[in-house]
């Protein structure tokens, strides 16, 4: 049997960190996806490829106390262990033990803000669930996505596997979400081409919690609000103008405050003034910081925005919201 699952990617609207620690975000999966093909194999191992991550054509397989390289790029096993984290937790869920082997291609900008980690989580539990004929529900899969990230990274806050199984536009606290109603949004994504690691960026907040909690702790306080603010106008019944200029407000008041937690890199910050003076109502970074993108609320702007974007030294994309969230795209006997 074989079995073909997708997962999109997604942008954090409002709330990337301060979620982490209990406060409300919200999240819009994007059309990006993430394709992971799972199928038996006779050796009995579990053999991983992955096409299009940074170390190209890199193959790695293993058992369960080996792990067989087929390329000798130096940190394989830690690129691949959402993979493999994901595929361990999947085999516990069915109480199988089988050689499994798994292709991943992907759309989506590794270590980007963009959910990479998230989407390559769900999109190998939904392919290989399936292929162990466990039948789970996307709810189910966030689930399994969320212990991969906490496995891989030690915190996560869980909102990027929920929105890449789910879909659609959430606000998200504590693991449990509300579907918003979904509206366009005329946004542009900034890429700075570089990358930065979730793990260290949540590490890096984390530190200075601990060192200096009576300063971070407002700060926190002041995103989750911003957060709630946010729902409001999207639930409110205010024309899309007006709603869009308060939303751009929010933006750059939570890019302000990403920038307080250390987040921010010049490259972002430059991608996030240039949008704001070629007319966008409001520019931040998405996602955990430290590189990857930024976005920008540009209604009757997007291509300014985007032609100011590549200027600045990043690349634009032009992206929608994505309403499916895990894809099951076939599955054959
Ligand atoms: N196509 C892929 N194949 C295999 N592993 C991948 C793939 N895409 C992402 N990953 C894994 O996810 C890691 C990047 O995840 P990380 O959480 O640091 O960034 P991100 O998910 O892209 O951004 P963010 O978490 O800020 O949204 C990679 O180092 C790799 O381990
Ligand atoms: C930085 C973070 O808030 C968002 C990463 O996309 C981490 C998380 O919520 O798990
Ligand atoms: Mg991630």
């Amino acid at each position: 049997m074989r079995v073909l699952a997708s997962a999109p990617a997604k942008i954090i609207l409002f709330g990337e960190h301060s979620v982490v620690y209990g406060k409300p975000a919200i999240a819009a999966a994007i059309d990006l996806r993430t394709y992971v093909k799972a199928e038996f194999n006779k050796n009995g191992r579990i053999r991983i490829e992955a096409k299009d991550i940074r170390t190209p054509g890199l193959t790695v397989s293993f058992s369960e106390d080996q792990i067989y390289f087929e390329t000798d790029y130096g940190k394989a096993a830690e690129v691949l262990s959402y993979v493999r984290e994901a595929i361990n937790l999947v085999m516990k869920e069915a109480d199988k033990q089988r050689g499994v082997t798994v292709s991943i291609t992907s759309q989506i900008p590794v270590g980007a803000g963009l959910g990479s980690s998230a989407a390559v989580a769900v999109a190998t539990i939904g392919a290989v669930s399936k292929l162990f004929g466990l039948e789970l529900t996307p709810e189910e899969v966030a689930k399994l996505g969320h212990k991969v990230e906490l496995l891989v990274q030690g915190a996560s806050s869980g909102i990027d596997p929920t929105v890449s199984a789910i879909g659609g536009f959430l606000y998200y606290q504590k693991g449990s979400f509300e579907r918003l109603p979904v509206i366009e949004l005329p946004i542009v994504v900034g890429y700075t081409g570089s990358s930065g690691s979730t793990k260290e960026l949540v590490a890096k907040v984390r530190k200075n919690y601990e060192e200096m909690p009576e300063i971070i702790e407002p700060i926190l306080t002041s995103m989750g609000k911003l957060v709630e603010k946010a729902r409001e106008v999207i639930l409110a019944e205010y024309d899309r103008e007006i709603k869009f200029k308060l939303l751009g407000t929010l933006m750059n008041i939570n890019h302000g405050l990403l920038d307080a937690l250390g987040v921010s890199t010049k490259s972002l910050s430059d991608l996030v003034y240039a949008s704001r003076e070629a007319g966008a109502l409001g520019a931040k970074i998405t996602g955990a910081g430290g590189g990857g993108c930024m976005y920008a609320l540009a209604p009757r702007k997007q291509s300014e925005v985007a032609t100011a974007i590549k200027i600045a030294g990043g690349m634009p994309m032009i992206t929608k919201i994505s309403r499916e969230g895990l894809r099951i795209e076939e599955a054959e006997k």
